[in-house]
């Protein structure tokens, strides 16, 4: 990060607390407030960002009104301001105003329903696994090394997603996590989002990472481009395969029922250009990570994952692919829903009202307002969870039945809700329980000590850096 960004993070974080904070609640924050002085602190202490906001939205029955000053970017970032941040994105869906996301949800969300991508799932997630973290664990624990577990999952993820939306696998990860372009620029601009959605853009603009973004631009338009190309080709009889990705969908041109849009390779590009990739990456593969963390301090959740696995399955068996056999896994589903309703990796879900409405705890809202859902807040509020809010509890999600219990989105907000919820909120649990699974069936996992766990400063919820591991193998 170079030092014009920190400068302005800092700002932003030291004007969001101010303005965020009602004065009544002043009293319980650290103290000396006084502007200049306090912004290293604020920087310091930016892994409690949220939980700030959620001690404040406690003291005030969940909702709080607060204005925005002339230098952040919250005020504007609205309609076009969000298209600019999100440029890079093409016509991403989830940029989209009421209107015409009405219209593109059809189309974009059509292949979510096909048969062929249901099947196809638990072949990617076999061909991932095979090829990535069971080969690169073996290896790390034959080695005696200690790894990067965010790491390991964001290669997986990205892997398996591009899989899945391209039919090419980029390999990130393989033994020695070998050099990836599709990798760094995805990173790069995963950094850049975020920049672009809290600064103005004349800052974002002038930032020095601004020419390394266009290069990160540039190579991911060029490797999408070079798959799109490769899939026009004639297959060679060795070369055809029945299997599904969300390219050759869009490349057959088939009509959507409900949509005016045709499927052609331009609007794979211009539609889901990346949009994918970003969505089915990081929020997963963040989620893994925060989940192994909660297993490593809570050594009896872990050993219910494995009684439930050994319960089920041979202990010769190596890999979790088939959905079928992810869902006998119910304890290991709770643990996982559980992990994300402490840590939701999308922990802000933001929404510009289009006209002037009535909040239910009594806020008038118009198209000037911007409201932020806090999913973090949602699973840490007592009222909600009752005492033990903050404790890592999977059984909170069992029925008496012993299958999962019905929460309401009110109670559980880390894939949105209604109309606007995650689309991909099923193929998500299918993926992490398939992981999860088959690594805990493998290799113990032993996070390594002394390590600050505290969360990155991104729109992400992730680890800041990274979670060490190091790991053993179970089967031989
Ligand atoms: C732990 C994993 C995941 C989490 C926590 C998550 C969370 C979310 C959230 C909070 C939203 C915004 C909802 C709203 O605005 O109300 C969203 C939207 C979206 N997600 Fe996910 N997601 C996950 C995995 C995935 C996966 C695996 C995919 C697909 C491969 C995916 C595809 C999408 C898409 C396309 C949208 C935009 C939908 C629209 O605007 O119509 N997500 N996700």
């Amino acid at each position: 990060m170079g030092y014009l960004e920190i400068f302005l993070t800092i700002i932003f974080c030291s004007v969001f607390l101010l303005l965020l904070i009602p004065k009544n609640s002043l009293s319980r924050l650290p103290r000396n407030w006084p502007f200049i002085k306090l912004m290293p602190t604020m920087y310091l202490k930016s892994h409690k960002l949220y939980d700030k906001m959620t001690q404040v939205l406690a003291e005030n029955n969940g909702t709080i009104l607060f204005k925005t000053s002339w230098f952040t970017n919250l005020d504007i970032l609205r309609g076009s301001e969000l298209r600019k941040a999100f440029d890079f994105l093409g016509e991403a869906i989830f940029i989209k105003d009421l209107d015409e996301w009405r219209e593109d949800k059809k189309f974009t969300h059509s292949f979510y329903k096909e048969n062929q991508f249901h099947k196809s799932t638990p072949k990617i997630i076999h061909h991932t696994l095979e090829k990535g973290p069971i080969p690169v664990l073996d290896h790390i624990s034959q080695q005696n090394q200690a790894l990067d577990l965010q790491s390991l999952f964001n290669r997986y993820m990205l892997d398996a997603t591009c899989l899945m939306a391209t039919g090419f696998d980029p390999g990130s990860l393989r033994v020695r996590f070998p050099e990836s372009p599709l990798l760094e620029a995805m990173d790069n601009m995963a950094e850049a989002v975020f920049f672009r959605h809290i600064l103005p853009e004349k800052v974002w603009k002038l930032q020095r990472k601004g020419k390394e973004n266009v290069r990160s631009l540039l190579t991911l338009n060029h490797i999408l481009a070079d798959y799109v190309s490769k899939k026009q080709k004639p297959a060679t009889k060795n070369q055809q395969t029945e299997d599904f990705d969300v390219l050759k969908f869009y490349l057959s041109g088939s009509d959507i029922k409900g949509s005016s849009k045709k499927h052609t390779e331009e609007t794979f590009l211009a539609e889901n250009k990346m949009t994918l990739l970003f969505a089915g990456r990081d929020t997963s593969a963040a989620l893994l990570t925060w989940f192994f963390y909660l297993i490593s301090t809570n050594p009896l959740v872990k050993t219910k994952i494995l009684q439930e696995i050994s319960q089920n399955f041979p202990p010769e068996k190596r890999l979790f692919s088939k959905v079928e056999e992810l869902s006998k896994l119910i304890y290991l589903h709770c643990a996982l829903i559980d992990s994300l309703s402490l840590f939701p990796t999308a922990p802000v879900i933001i929404r510009d009202p289009t006209e002037e409405d009535w909040l239910p705890s009594g806020h008038k809202v118009d198209h000037k307002t911007k409201l932020i859902l806090c999913s973090y807040s949602v699973g840490r509020t007592s009222a909600i969870w009752g005492k033990n809010w903050g404790e890592f509890k999977p059984e909170r999600w069992l029925s008496d039945k012993g299958g999962m219990k019905h929460v309401s989105s009110g109670s559980f907000l880390a894939f949105g809700s209604g109309p606007w919820a995650c689309p991909g909120r099923e193929l998500a649990f299918v993926r992490m329980k398939a992981v999860a699974a088959t690594i805990l069936h493998n290799f113990g996992v032993r996070v390594s000590e002394g390590q600050r766990m505290s969360p990155s400063l991104s729109a992400l919820l992730a680890m800041k850096r990274g979670l060490k591991a190091t790991v053993s193998c179970t089967w031989m």
